[in-house]
């Protein structure tokens, strides 16, 4: 009984070594299509969840008068960065929160980025901070992350809500895993006893995603950049999530047929017409044949990290102006 399916692994690991070995062309043969994926909507499903958060929101406003504030951090001039905060503050106001960004220049010192952080670590006004990663050469990430003070640190990545994580104890989770999660949830269900791969192992994405998964009752692996083959890894798992920045990274054939496959990456390459598209870290023409669920690149993750930020900054304006009600209570 333990035997059969990892023959039936081995052997189709086997077929795919096989045809891969012809050195060109894509390594899917045509005995192993199917029919095409079906696709995982993250816009449509990030665009109703800023429509419910609206509605807190206005809730929120009329129990204590208070509008959500969620404070963005940019340092230097990236123009991809510069489309992703401007792409945040729009959402923001979409779900009727304030958006106050702050734009500084690359040669900002780690001093003055941490007396701005200080700043709106004690205003009443701001509940939730995002600084955007990665920082310009100088800048401590580590550093300035944890210098938010952990109620307002919507992106979760300070050690008191990544320790939440890894106790499986209530927090602030990072915007683009819980984004993965909420999708998954949606179109897989329960995940309970899934074999579940995470390419990537950072501290924004990969690391959180596997404790989520987890928590779900997932089998979880981890591939990172000393990984020997994660090739084989993915053949066998049932939720492959792909956060690496290399892009088209994976391959049709390191998907199990039917597997549901979260692309996290997103870059932006130029065409032999002058044109540019975006990508993700999976090569999703030869990926959509393999996978039963599969997130596009754009449409996918993207807009549901940002849905995420907002659902994490009205937690946190809850928390701030909840816990703050209570404590006036009781003195
Ligand atoms: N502290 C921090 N937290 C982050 O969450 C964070 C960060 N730093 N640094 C940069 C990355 C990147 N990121 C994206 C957010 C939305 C889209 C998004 O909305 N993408 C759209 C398309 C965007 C386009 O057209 O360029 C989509 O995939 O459909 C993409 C990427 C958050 N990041």
């Amino acid at each position: 009984m333990i035997v059969a399916p990892w023959f039936l692994a081995l052997s189709a690991g086997i077929a795919m070594f096989v045809s891969g070995g012809m050195m060109t062309g894509p390594a899917v043969s045509d005995a192993q299509e199917r029919p095409a994926a079906r696709l995982i909507d993250g816009k449509g499903f990030a665009a109703r969840m800023t429509q419910d958060i609206a509605t807190d929101v206005s809730a929120f406003y009329d129990r204590y008068h208070v509008t959500p504030g969620l404070a963005v951090v940019l340092v230097g001039n990236d123009p991809a960065s510069e489309v992703y905060v401007r792409n945040k503050a729009l959402q923001t106001h979409r779900a009727g929160m304030r958006s106050f960004m702050h734009m500084l220049p690359a040669t900002t010192s780690q001093k003055e980025l941490l007396g701005l952080i200080e700043r709106l670590n004690v205003d009443p006004e701001i509940h939730g901070i995002l600084v955007q990663l990665p920082l310009p050469a100088g800048l401590d990430p580590v550093a300035v992350t944890n210098a938010i003070i952990p109620e307002k640190d919507v992106d979760g990545l300070g050690v008191v809500n990544a320790g939440r994580l890894a106790l499986g104890l209530p927090g602030i989770v990072p915007c683009t895993p819980l984004g993965c999660l909420l999708l998954l949830r949606h179109y897989v269900g329960d995940m309970r006893g899934s074999d579940a791969l995470v390419i990537g192992a950072s501290n924004l994405v990969g690391r959180p995603m596997a404790e989520l998964l987890l928590r779900e009752g997932c089998t979880v692996t981890v591939a990172h950049i000393d990984t020997r083959d994660t090739a084989s890894l993915a053949r066998q798992a049932d939720i492959v999530v792909v956060a690496t920045g290399v892009r088209e990274l994976v391959r049709g054939d390191w998907i199990k047929p039917g597997a549901t496959v979260i692309d996290v990456g997103i870059s932006r390459v130029t065409l032999p017409n002058g044109k540019t598209r975006l990508v993700g870290d999976v090569n999703f023409d030869e990926a959509v044949r393999r996978a039963g669920l599969i997130t596009p690149v754009p449409g996918g993750v993207g807009p549901m990290t940002i849905a995420c930020l907002l659902r994490n900054t009205l937690d946190a304006a809850r928390m701030l102006v909840e816990g703050k009600a209570r404590s006036g209570e009781n003195t």
